[in-house]
């Protein structure tokens, strides 16, 4: 697909999300908001997509339509093949229990339960058990093997991340929705939770979409969208963070990001 948005031969052909043309606008007072304003784009099976832009840009309203959390005012969203816009509630929340794992800034652990109960509680719900070498393997492969007993209060951000991991990992999801993963971890956790994500998409074939306003979190992407006043402006493929930067200056949206940690963007 071009900066434009305009879909180019071959693309679409093992996406494992799509959106065309996705609107998506909120009443606001007497008048409306646009958060999205015609967005298309696709996520290759198997990759690690960023959405990229800085605050109100339109980046949780994009992961949520494409999730189906929330439903674009017009627009298509396809999941694994699946037009979610002509889902009723209740397929479209069989749809999200099934086949999509979500984490989260704040991580979303319940603070009552341990680390094992709050990795596996997806499946107590759907009344499952975990399959006890798949457990054993996740906490494993987040680092939290030792720790599976403790409750998020006794660990620290990066491991309550990790944990939200694990949990988005041991249902086997097709596809996993991250919204700003490290926006409350300090610089070293969230380099260790964005490897870990991008070794979970090459050795799992998992797809994982994330949206960040830090270009840091591009680079370790396959493909960064770069959002702006809800609209796609540019594309990358595997960028490195000097191009991420630049590209992000030449855009013009370094001076719209907010300098909300005192970091010399410029
Ligand atoms: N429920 C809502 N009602 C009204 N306006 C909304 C609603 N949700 C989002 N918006 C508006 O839509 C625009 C996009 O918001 P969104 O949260 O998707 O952006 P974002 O890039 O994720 O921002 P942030 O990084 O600050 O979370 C913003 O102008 C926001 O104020």
């Amino acid at each position: 697909m071009d900066a434009q948005g305009i879909r180019t031969e071959n693309e679409g052909a093992d996406e494992i999300v799509r959106l065309d043309s996705v609107r998506k606008t909120y009443r606001s007072g007497t008048g409306q908001v646009v958060a999205l304003g015609g967005v298309t784009i696709g996520c290759p099976r198997g990759s690690l997509t960023a959405i990229i832009g800085p605050s109100g840009s339109g980046k949780s309203t994009l992961l949520q339509c494409a999730a189906g959390l929330d439903r674009p005012t017009s627009g298509t969203v396809l999941l694994d093949g699946e037009d979610l816009t002509g889902l009723d509630e209740a397929a479209l929340t069989r749809l999200r229990r099934d086949r999509v794992g979500f984490i989260f800034q704040t991580f979303n652990l319940l603070p009552a339960l341990d680390v094992e109960e709050n990795v596996t509680l997806p499946l107590s719900l759907a009344g499952r058990r975990p399959d006890p070498s798949l457990l054993v393997d996740v906490m494993r492969r987040v680092g939290l093997a030792g720790h599976t007993r403790h409750r998020p209060a006794e660990l620290s951000p990066g491991q309550r991340q990790r944990a939200a991991i694990a949990r988005a990992l041991i249902t086997r999801r097709t596809v996993i929705f991250a919204d700003e993963p490290t926006g409350a971890l300090d610089a070293r956790d969230s380099g260790e939770i964005l490897d870990l994500l991008r070794d979970t998409v090459r050795e799992t074939g998992q797809t994982v979409l994330m949206a960040s306003h830090d270009p840091l979190v591009a680079s370790y992407a396959d493909r960064v969208a770069f959002l702006s006043c809800g609209r796609i402006i540019d594309e990358l493929n595997l960028p490195m963070d000097r191009a991420v930067a630049r590209r992000m200056t030449h855009l013009g949206l370094w001076d719209r990001l907010p300098d909300e940690k005192g970091e010399d963007v410029g």
